[in-house]
């Protein structure tokens, strides 16, 4: 395959045009079409590359190096972004199948190849179901123009397209089924190590048990080895007074024994039958407060519960809430008072939603309800509250995600993060007051600003990082669509 796409350069030159070259399993790239007789610019051999497309820019591939390091590239269209990222896997999974008959290794393949491949299907399908419920909004958007005077006709449709959109969802549903099969049968026959690709499927409120936390293990490296847990009963403490009493839930941080704690704690509480059941570690992820101390860790305690396998497309009222009150005392305990901006802004915007809370188990319920009201579009609505909300939520996302998975520094991830979600929105004078709180925010290590003690290493730290990250981005996606599909942003 061979074609032009915008490669990021830097911050000066932007995105350049270049014409890439997809041959044989390595990707090269030139200035121009022209240009390939005298010799690439760069090239990469795709064995060693992991293509990603992106979550929210379906114009987006970004290609990730085995140095951590990312090609950051444009097509123009969506479609065209799609053959590019088929042509790479296709290419990728030639050059394993070269490589193997080459090596003449038995078709029991490096697993976390495998695990990578499936996890990049399954962004594809994510990337595919998105742009089936854009053109279902679409299609919704179409019929009712044409259908106005017929109102069966109209109805009909739509419950044609809302099957449509619940069929998107038992696929993907069934893949993550997929894929947990798969991690069990990796970490049946794996040697220990965790698989490069396990992802945890199944939040800790979906599983009628909570994992006992593991005693603290050892400084923990980032490939630490998959044990089964044991999962033993979980009591839900009283819940906070404004939550629904149901989602709401206050998890501490170890499991309480009932024997100590006195029996007012489980007034009103769930309780869950007294037996143990022991799961296949993929099934419950690889906790990372157990890693021991640092200042994410209240936040993983939370933020596991917003999205939950059973309700996929929601975001729990409670648990959002929760998680997103933790963000602005954060923010002045990394950052200092410079940061007083963000956080009343925060706090502001939550506001917003917790006047409108009424008895909404989930935010999609509350934001369909303001918009059918048509109490959308004030500035103190909810909507826009969670808009703005949900702004910040996508900078803390791949700040996270840029010191975690791409190893940067605090300064290049909050620049990286700044540019994608709050710059577009900004005017000049927010942009230089930006530029301000990171110069008075920059020059620390992660160890520096994460972990509590110095026994602590970083790598607990971005072990964290790399779960908020995961759980934040499904919040974001789930906002997004939820605005993009109910044409909140207009
Ligand atoms: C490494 C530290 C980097 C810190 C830099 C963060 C970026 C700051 C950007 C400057 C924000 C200035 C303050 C607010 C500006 C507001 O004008 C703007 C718009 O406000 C909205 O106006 C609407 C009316 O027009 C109104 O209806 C709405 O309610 C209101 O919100 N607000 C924003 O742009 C949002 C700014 C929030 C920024 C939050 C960023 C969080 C930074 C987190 C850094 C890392 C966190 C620690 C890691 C946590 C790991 C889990």
């Amino acid at each position: 395959m061979e074609g032009y796409l915008s490669k990021w350069t830097n911050y000066i030159s932007g995105w350049k045009r270049r014409y890439f070259l997809l041959n044989q399993g390595v990707l090269s790239y030139y200035l121009s079409c022209e240009e390939v007789e005298a010799g690439c610019r760069g090239s990469v051999q795709v064995i060693h590359c992991r293509p990603i497309s992106h979550p929210h820019d379906h114009c987006r591939l970004d290609i990730a190096l085995p140095s951590k390091r990312c090609i950051y590239l444009k097509a123009s269209t969506s479609s065209e972004r799609q053959q590019w990222l088929v042509a790479l896997a296709n290419a990728k999974m030639e050059s394993e199948d070269n490589k193997r008959e080459k090596e003449g290794s038995n078709v029991w393949v490096d697993r976390n190849v495998d695990v990578m491949r499936l996890k990049d299907k399954r962004n594809e399908f994510d990337t595919n179901r998105q742009l089936l419920l854009r053109q279902i909004s679409a299609l919704k958007t179409e019929v009712e123009a044409v259908t106005k005077s017929n109102i069966d006709e109209f109805k009909r449709i739509q419950s044609l397209s809302l099957l449509i959109s619940s069929t998107c969802d038992s696929i993907l549903t069934t893949f993550d089924e997929c894929l947990s099969i798969t991690n069990i049968m990796l970490s049946e026959s794996h040697d220990g190590s965790e698989p490069m690709g396990t992802l945890p499927l199944i939040t800790p409120s979906d599983s009628p048990f909570l994992p006992r936390l593991p005693a603290p293990r050892a400084q923990s490296s980032r490939s630490t080895s998959a044990t089964p847990y044991e999962v033993t009963e979980e009591t839900f403490l009283s819940p906070p007074s404004y939550l629904h009493p149901i989602t709401s839930f206050t998890l501490s941080n170890s499991i309480p024994d009932r024997s100590s704690t006195p029996s007012s704690c489980y007034e009103n509480c769930v309780t869950l039958p007294d037996d143990t059941v022991s799961l296949p570690s993929p099934f419950v992820p690889p906790h990372p407060l157990v890693d021991g101390d640092t200042v994410l860790s209240p936040i993983c305690q939370s933020i596991g519960f917003v999205v939950t396998l059973s309700e996929p497309d929601k975001i729990q009222m409670a648990p959002f809430l929760k998680t997103s009150r933790q963000f602005p005392d954060l923010l002045i305990q990394l950052f200092g008072s410079v940061c007083a901006p963000m956080k009343s802004d925060i706090l502001g915007n939550i506001c917003k939603i917790e006047t409108k809370l009424e008895n909404h188990k989930t935010l999609n319920e509350l934001i369909l309800a303001e918009k059918w009201r048509g109490e959308h579009k004030a500035d103190k609505s909810a909507t826009i509250g969670l808009l703005w909300l949900n702004r910040s939520i996508h900078f803390i996302q791949i700040y996270c995600s840029g010191l975690s998975d791409n190893n940067l520094e605090s300064e290049k991830a909050a620049m990286d993060a700044y540019q994608v979600t709050l710059m577009p929105h900004h005017n000049w004078v927010v942009k230089s007051l930006f530029s301000f709180i990171l110069k008075q925010t920059s020059g620390r290590s992660v160890h520096e600003i994460f972990c509590k003690n110095k026994a602590t290493s970083a790598d607990v730290a971005l072990r964290q990082m790399s779960y908020i990250s995961q759980e934040l981005l499904k919040i974001v996606t789930i906002v997004d669509d939820l605005y993009l599909s109910n044409n909140l942003l207009n």
